[in-house]
């Protein structure tokens, strides 16, 4: 039976294709469904037509509707069918001449590269390259390593004419996928042997049979990275109503590999930066996780925010059909486990959770009250990152305890009177019946100690500002096994001034740990412009404290502008430019939702709406437009609350001298040294993760002075 399958290529057009256009290709792929070989050739309406002068005599088009066609590779043998492209008739045929389709030698993936192209501009670059100074880019690297990773002759041929990164660029879009990744990788500096893993070793998991050069039926059901078989109407139906949630459907190998790996002997862990699918292996581990979960067993998923457990919902509902299934898996905040853990304890006492402004003036009493002449900001940070984080519960604990990471000094006689301060602020709380966050969280844990573990499996996203009185929890949440716990985290993205590492914790995830480094959501011209936020600055890793994580490989493969940016003279001038920035989204054919605008205060956010409001354009902060159902209003949120979200188009504004860094969100260099570096470092990543939000359009603005962190990195001209 005939079958159309899909290419990545042709779902990455998927959101500019109207609805009719999409129904045209429903009934296409319904046809392939219904008829024979010989009717398909035959069919009048669908003209699977070859194309004179055309690079290779597989590569078809199809009547999608009287104005646009599909570029389908319709190989010699076997009978199923891959739709490349859907585009209108002219750019249709003019693309579908110069493609050439093969089967990699080395991953058994089918190929398709722009031949045409390619022949016509490379004898220009070999002139180029043969009276260059430039060493050429991969003069490195040995035919032999170019071949052992999947590079085929005609590629080798290109790449060898190469003397840098810019005129990889040029070549890149043409070349095979998994080629051009390959080839960028080396380029930013990766070795062999990282590259195999990356790239060559999760695809040769997928097949152990020999290669038949010919044998295109074999090889694109092994191409399941870039090429999606659709077995029912109903699914194409979805997916092609869903034309952003392509991560259903494929996977990089590399995600794969992870989120598919049949079992795991600890906790494993997958990094990367933003954008990079983290959470999308997150929910892809679930579903594997539900396949081999046995009666009575349960997963929790957990990650920072409330609107990130909407979004974990909404992801697992398109990815796992099955309601019972989906029931088996418990979404939550860790502190929302925590609060439920302890109002199931048979005794429990309901306790009102402490608002973070209050908890600086109930130290400051208590500090009064036994004569600490210290600040009320040392001890809470005394509380926090020494007794709750150790979970120290006496003196003598606390006494012994190691202060490393702290920058602030405390002789062994000034350790009384803190931890007389610190019982002195926790029971007022118990009288004024009040709980830190982080107490619920220890209360939590302790129960679990007492009563046993609820769930087989944990799965965490956005763990990189996990306290370890939250690690403590979710370590006593599923029982040390194999599978327990899968943790998928970016130390770029810490933003809340902790500086855990996973090592500290005793989770050890080496040899098991992977890193993401293709980012599926911003254009390279966006990513190149942020992640300048962060170059040059040390960053731990989340799994041992003591080494540093790098962005080596990040990249993305999309393309467009950069980040616009704008210096105001006042706020009210950045607003009304922010409204007519909105505007010209908006009339591009941005939906209201689809944009989201960022900004590091409340108050800032709340001008925001108040001036897109009055200029007409409907605006919600994230929250209200959460609850209200606000669907087609511009989201408005702070830069904490834009954590792990993404948006087509994102403003940040209010990027002044003053908001980052924040004074008062940094410690000061007199009261805890260290704390302060770590501090001004979650205000640059806050930045960073604002600006990474974006999916096509990143607007920046401030009026007055920008923040240092713009005009230190170089990414704005001062
Ligand atoms: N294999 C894939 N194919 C297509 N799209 C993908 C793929 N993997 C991820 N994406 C898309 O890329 C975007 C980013 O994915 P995701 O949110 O999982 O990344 P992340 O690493 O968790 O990001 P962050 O750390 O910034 O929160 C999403 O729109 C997702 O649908």
């Amino acid at each position: 039976m005939p079958q159309l399958a899909f290419d990545i290529g042709f779902f990455a057009e998927l959101p500019k294709l109207q609805p009719p256009v999409r129904k045209g290709v429903l009934d296409a792929w319904d046809k392939f469904d219904r008829l024979t070989l010989d009717q398909l050739f035959k069919d009048q309406g669908l003209k699977l037509e070859s194309l004179k002068n055309a690079e290779d005599q597989q590569i078809r088009t199809i009547r999608i509707d009287q104005f646009w066609r599909g570029v389908v590779l319709a190989p010699p043998s076997g009978d199923t069918f891959v739709l490349l492209r859907v585009m209108q008739h002219d750019k249709a045929i003019a693309w579908a001449k110069k493609q050439k389709s093969s089967i990699n030698q080395v991953t058994r993936a089918v190929e398709i590269r722009d031949a045409a192209t390619l022949d016509a501009i490379t004898p220009a670059y070999e002139q180029i390259a043969e009276t260059s100074p430039k060493e050429r880019l991969f003069a490195k690297f040995s035919d032999g390593d170019l071949k052992a990773l999947g590079i085929d002759d005609e590629t080798l041929r290109q790449a060898r004419t190469l003397v840098d990164k810019e005129q990889l660029e040029v070549f890149a879009p043409l070349l095979p996928q998994d080629q051009r990744e390959v080839l960028h990788f080396l380029a930013d500096g990766c070795t062999v042997e990282e590259v195999w893993q990356e790239i060559v070793a999760p695809a040769l998991q997928a097949t152990t049979q020999p290669l038949d050069a010919m044998d295109y039926e074999t090889a694109i059901q092994h191409t399941r990275a870039r090429i999606a078989l659709v077995t029912a109407s109903e699914e194409l139906r979805d997916i092609l109503e869903k034309p952003f949630a392509a991560w259903r459907v494929f996977l990089h190998p590399s995600q794969r590999k992870v989120a598919y790996r049949a079992s795991y002997s600890g906790p494993a862990q997958v990094t990367g930066g933003p954008g990079t699918g983290k959470t999308v292996v997150a929910l892809h581990r679930v579903k594997h996780l539900l396949g081999h979960l046995r009666d009575g067993d349960r997963i929790l998923l957990t990650t920072y925010t409330n609107a990130l457990v909407n979004a974990l919902r909404s992801g697992l509902e398109s990815l796992v059909e099955d309601p019972e299934l989906r029931d088996r898996v418990d979404i939550s905040t860790v502190d929302g486990f925590a609060s439920r853990v302890v109002a199931e304890a048979p005794d429990a006492l309901a306790l009102r959770p402490l608002m973070n402004n209050e908890e600086e003036s109930r130290w400051g009493k208590a500090a009064k009250a036994t004569g600490f002449t210290g600040s009320a900001q040392f001890l809470a940070q005394e509380y926090r990152h020494v007794i709750l984080a150790q979970g120290i519960r006496s003196l003598a604990e606390y006494e012994s305890a190691d202060r490393r990471g702290r920058g602030s000094r405390l002789s062994a006689g000034e350790r009384p009177l803190v931890w007389e301060t610190a019982e002195r602020f926790t029971a007022g709380l118990a009288e004024d019946g009040a709980r830190t966050w982080l107490q619920t969280c220890a209360e939590a844990a302790r129960l679990l100690e007492e009563k046993g573990p609820q769930y087989r499996h944990v799965v965490v996203d956005e763990a990189q500002d996990l306290h370890p009185a939250q690690w403590r929890l979710l370590r006593m949440a599923a029982p040390a096994r194999p599978d327990d716990l899968f943790i998928a985290g970016d130390p770029h993205q810490r933003i809340y001034g902790s500086k855990v590492s996973l090592k500290s914790l005793g989770i050890k995830v080496t040899g098991r740990s992977v890193k993401l480094r293709k980012n599926y959501r911003s254009t390279q011209e966006i990513l190149r412009w942020a992640t300048a936020l962060l170059i040059g600055r040390p960053i731990a890793q989340l799994e041992d404290e003591n080494r540093n994580e790098t962005l080596l490989g990040y990249r993305s493969a999309l393309h467009g502008d950069g980040p616009a940016l704008h210096a105001a003279e006042t706020e009210e001038a950045e607003l009304d430019t922010l409204v007519a920035q909105v505007r010209a989204w908006r009339e591009a054919g941005v939906g209201a939702a689809e944009i989201g605008v960022s900004a590091r205060f409340n108050k800032t956010c709340a001008k925001a709406i108040a001036h897109l409001k009055d200029a007409g354009v409907p605006a919600a902060s994230l929250r209200a437009a959460d609850t209200t159902g606000g669907s087609e209003a511009v989201r408005v949120g702070t830069m904490h609350s834009f954590k792990g979200l993404e948006f087509r188009c994102v403003a940040v504004i209010g990027a002044n001298d003053g908001a980052l860094p924040f004074s008062k969100a940094v410690t000061p260099p007199d009261i805890d040294s260290q704390q302060h570096e770590t501090d001004m470092m979650s205000e640059r990543c806050l930045l960073f993760v604002a600006c990474t939000r974006a999916r096509d359009s990143l607007y920046v603005s401030w009026s007055g002075e920008p923040s240092p962190f713009l005009v230190e990195s170089g990414v704005i001209a001062v």
